[in-house]
């Protein structure tokens, strides 16, 4: 071969710059602009492997554009043996590696020292293959790049057992041939552990939050169908006007059901009342829903108070056991839907209201109406769409989804962490829930508090709540106290044999457990 004289334009095509560099036995040639500057140099070895990938019509110019950096071996060889190269090396946080055109181990900075555990001095003037031989490495970059004579960059796992990303890049001398590998050596064994992490996180979440939404900040768990089913139609109605009224047994999520209509809709910014209609007496709800004026009755406020009504305003309002307001109070709770206007109790003054109401009840309202508990117009104002919401027992799916929920939200709300055993997740399954989601709330609420042990077996679960399974009727909430109490009571006084400890586990006084257990007749 003898030395470039000639020189090709960048405009040329590959296939003619190989024809002149062949033509005139050149193994590098100059690619000059149309004005005679010289734009770079191409090798041969450059050329034809551009050409043997199917880029002849390219031209020199973007051959020149995409061809690594050209160094001059002397110029190299003095900054690698040089001081300040190496304290730039060292002040890296990624490793970095670099052998010669062969694959020998020329230097390594300390940084790559502490990613692989691997001293410089047990390394340097090995060639790369030892270093895989010796199991230092699963497979060498830096022997590929030398074979693909280009950027390799790819995963590597060290014999420290921690992964990184290595990413080799070529040196060509101005032959064409290598004449180093520079290799990059990022550590990517904390972020790959992070990333684990995360997505176990994400699996844990989206596990955990296959509900539909959050009310009140708590998740809404919708793992069986009917539950689905449910949301997607409250979600539909909660962007209409229309009155909805919530029915199912006691402790079905009726209340839960009423926020997430709410939530839902266009008032979800402004109040969520809620009002437990049984739970106030017939003489006061009128007050407590309206308000009153001053002094309107003895031991009212001589100011006179804001009703619910009027607390509600922009909002909702939920009345929860709707079948248990008088029929006085039904009156005009219909002035309100209909005129959105109402009276305080004992005053004279109208007072203008705009709320959507939503209510619930156990009850069978048509029952009442025929009973004649209910007014008529108000039944069919109040329940424009009813709703109903099954029973736990109806929706089994849902009952191990509940109880993981309960069990992950009450173990950090007591800071334990207690697990259930898969037998006792069956003995949930079983169980026909007269008291529905609250109840399996409160099961697990109890074994959280109360589990001397972090694994819960089904043996370990309230007894009167487990057994007796599907002959076992519809308790009461007298009758579920009672029933719970007397399991708690039990455990505690077996666990801990004298009564004063047993009071203080179950955080009760001494006296008030002697009671207990004479009224249960434990003796
Ligand atoms: N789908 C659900 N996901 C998670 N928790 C729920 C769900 N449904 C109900 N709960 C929880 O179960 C308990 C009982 O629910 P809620 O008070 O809404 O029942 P309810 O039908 O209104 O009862 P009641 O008839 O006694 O008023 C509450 O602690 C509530 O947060």
């Amino acid at each position: 071969m003898i030395p470039n004289k000639d020189s090709v334009k960048g405009s040329d095509s590959l296939s003619a710059v190989i024809v002149s560099m062949v033509k005139g036995d050149h193994i590098s040639i100059e690619v000059v602009h149309h004005d005679g500057a010289v734009l770079g140099t191409l090798f041969l070895s450059d050329v034809r492997n551009a050409i043997q990938s199917g880029r002849e019509d390219d031209t020199a110019a973007s051959l020149l554009d995409h061809r690594p950096e050209l160094v001059a071996p002397h110029q190299f060889e003095s900054l690698l043996k040089s001081e300040m190269f190496a304290i730039l090396m060292n002040s890296l946080y990624d490793g970095v590696y670099v052998t010669d055109g062969k694959g020998v181990t020329l230097k390594v900075n300390k940084a790559y020292e502490r990613i692989t555990g691997i001293p410089a001095q047990a390394i340097i003037g090995m060639h790369m293959r030892d270093m895989e031989k010796a199991g230092y490495i699963s497979r060498s970059i830096s022997l590929e790049v030398i074979k693909q004579k280009k950027v390799v960059t790819r995963m590597q796992r060290l014999a420290s057992g921690r992964n990184a990303m290595v990413s080799g890049t070529p040196s060509f001398n101005v032959h064409g041939e290598i004449e180093y590998v520079v290799s990059v050596v990022r550590d990517m064994t904390d972020l790959l552990n992070m990333q684990a992490e995360l997505e176990g996180l994400k699996e844990q979440q989206a596990e955990l939050e296959r509900f539909v939404g959050k009310v009140d900040g708590t998740p809404i768990v919708a793992e069986d169908e009917k539950t689905v089913a449910f949301l997607a139609t409250a979600k539909r109605v909660a962007q209409t006007t229309a009155t909805v009224c919530l029915l199912g047994e006691s402790g079905v999520g009726k209340t839960k059901a009423a926020a997430y209509i709410h939530e839902h809709s266009q008032r979800k910014d402004k109040p969520f009342v809620v009002v437990n209609c049984g739970a106030i007496s017939e003489t006061l709800i009128e007050a407590e829903l309206f308000g009153y004026g001053p002094g309107a009755f003895t031991g009212a406020l001589a100011k006179g108070k804001k009703g619910l009504i009027e607390a509600a305003h922009g909002g909702t309002l939920f009345l929860d056991e709707v079948g248990e307001l008088p029929q006085g109070t039904q009156v005009k709770l219909l002035k309100v839907l209909d005129e959105h206007r109402f009276t305080p109790v004992g005053s004279t003054t109208e007072k203008r209201v705009d709320v959507r109401l939503l209510s619930a009840t156990h009850q069978n309202l048509a029952s009442l109406v025929k009973e004649g508990i209910m007014r008529e117009d108000f039944y069919y104002r109040i329940a424009v769409v009813p709703l109903v919401i099954e029973p736990l027992r109806e929706r089994p799916k849902e009952i191990d989804r509940l109880a993981r929920f309960f069990l992950q939200e009450l173990n950090s709300r007591y800071g334990r962490k207690v697990v259930l055993e898969s037998d006792a997740f069956k003995a949930l399954q079983k169980r026909q829930w007269p008291g529905n989601i609250r109840e399996l709330k409160n099961v697990i609420d109890f074994v959280v508090a109360t589990s001397p042990t972090p694994v819960i077996r089904a043996s370990d679960l309230p007894q009167p709540f487990i057994q007796n399974d599907k002959q076992m009727p519809a308790l009461t909430l007298k009758e579920a106290v009672f029933q719970l109490e007397q399991a708690m009571i039990t455990k505690a006084l077996a666990d801990h044999r004298t009564t004063r400890k047993a009071a203080e586990a179950l955080g009760i006084s001494q006296a008030a457990l002697v009671t207990k257990r004479k009224n249960y007749s434990f003796d």
